[in-house]
């Protein structure tokens, strides 16, 4: 059964549309990350699907119940939901096992049940012991796994995370999302997470969705929208990636030939023959001496050991900027010659045309 179908939905406010007819499909036990943009619309999407807001359009299905539909809203606490937000939203005058076991209460649990599920929820998330303590007496780290615990504890089937980790440090937010990876493989909750990081999305997530202008530009599995972004906005949001014009002369079992820089190229694709996309990542562009393009370097930065090179690809329609990965750091206006080791060509015009059939299933991944 899915997790999650979400068909036409809408929600404006006033002349905005932050949510614009967007529709997909994730299967049993999917980690959904919505990623995109600042604005784009991912968490007026969230709240829609917690119950904190209500559609103008559209249907919402939650593991094969309707919780909203033009004739139909189930409110927020009846719809079985874990919420984890930025702010932990923890009562500080409560202890860390009060927090938890405050959204327990209206389960109709005795005592001893109550108490069982506390202690469980706080095992799994790394905190036995810590539930005389008070929220004050944590850290970020600790307060965030507390947050996480509350929602565990009332074994939803889907938990939704807002931004949960914009508030602590490179440091922690590593180790809080190895937590959630092993959450998510151990207890086979769905999760949809929403972020702006792309890393964060890509690290937890089997399946991704990109929005942009409160649309939805592909649903996909991390390693597919990195290999076959479905539109140039996601070809160039995910990874540092980047277009360049291209004339396509011909397509054929998924490759398509294409003319650069008075050379024939041939690079995976779906594009037909006329005006192209060449999308490329930084790990597609192999500095060679012997290699078929030649960009001058416009600006380096240090970056994880290595140089990111912002280069111009010469004779490219639109200035052709692209970015390189050297082990060495070049001279300001140098020549480097480059092969390409992918890339990926879409069609230039009526981009729109080519959105993968997000109404599908996407294929859980491993
Ligand atoms: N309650 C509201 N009233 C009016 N406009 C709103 C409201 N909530 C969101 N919006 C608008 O809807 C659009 C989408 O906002 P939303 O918060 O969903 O985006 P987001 O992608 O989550 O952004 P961010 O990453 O900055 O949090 C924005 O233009 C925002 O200004």
């Amino acid at each position: 059964m899915a997790l999650l179908e979400l068909s036409a939905l809408q929600r404006r406010f006033g002349a905005t549309t932050a949510v614009d007819d967007v529709s997909l499909l994730v299967p049993d036990g999917a980690f959904l990350a919505l990623l995109g943009p600042s604005g784009c619309g991912k968490t007026t999407l969230l709240r829609l699907i917690a119950g904190l807001e209500r559609p103008d359009g559209g249907r919402i299905v939650i593991d094969g119940q309707i919780m909203a539909a033009p004739d139909r809203f189930v409110r927020p606490e009846a719809r079985g939901l874990g919420m984890v937000f930025q702010s932990y939203a923890l009562w500080p005058h409560m202890t860390v096992a009060g927090n938890i076991g405050f959204g327990l209460r209206l389960k109709g649990l005795s005592r001893a049940q109550e108490r069982t599920r506390i202690d469980e929820a706080l095992a799994l998330v790394g905190l036995d012991g810590m539930g005389d303590r008070r929220p004050h007496q944590l850290s970020g780290g600790q307060r965030q796994r507390v947050a996480l615990a509350r929602s565990l504890a009332l074994r939803p089937k889907l938990v939704l995370l807002d931004e949960p980790l914009a508030n602590l440090d490179a440091h922690l937010r590593g180790q809080m999302l190895a937590e959630f990876r092993r959450l998510h493989h151990t207890l086979g909750t769905g999760f949809v997470l929403v972020t702006h990081d792309q890393d964060e999305a890509m690290a937890v997530a089997t399946h991704v969705g990109v929005m942009n202008a409160g649309r939805l530009e592909q649903l996909a599995t991390p390693e597919e929208l990195f290999a076959r972004p479905a539109t140039p906005m996601v070809a160039r949001f995910v990874g540092g990636g980047r277009t360049i014009p291209v004339e396509v002369l011909s397509h054929g079992a998924g490759i398509c030939a294409l003319f650069l820089q008075g050379r024939t190229l041939h690079v995976a694709g779906n594009a037909p023959p006329g005006p192209g996309w060449l999308c490329l990542r930084p790990a597609n562009l192999v500095p060679d001496p012997e290699g078929p393009l030649a960009a001058r370097v416009t600006g380096t930065l240090f970056r994880a050991g290595a140089y990111a090179v912002s280069a111009e690809l010469e004779g490219a329609e639109d200035g052709g900027a692209v970015e390189v990965i050297l082990p060495r750091a070049p001279r300001a206006g140098e020549r480097l010659r480059l092969r390409l080791s992918g890339g990926w060509v879409m069609q230039r015009e009526a981009a729109a045309t080519l959105r993968l059939p997000v109404t599908q299933p996407v294929p859980a991944c491993g």
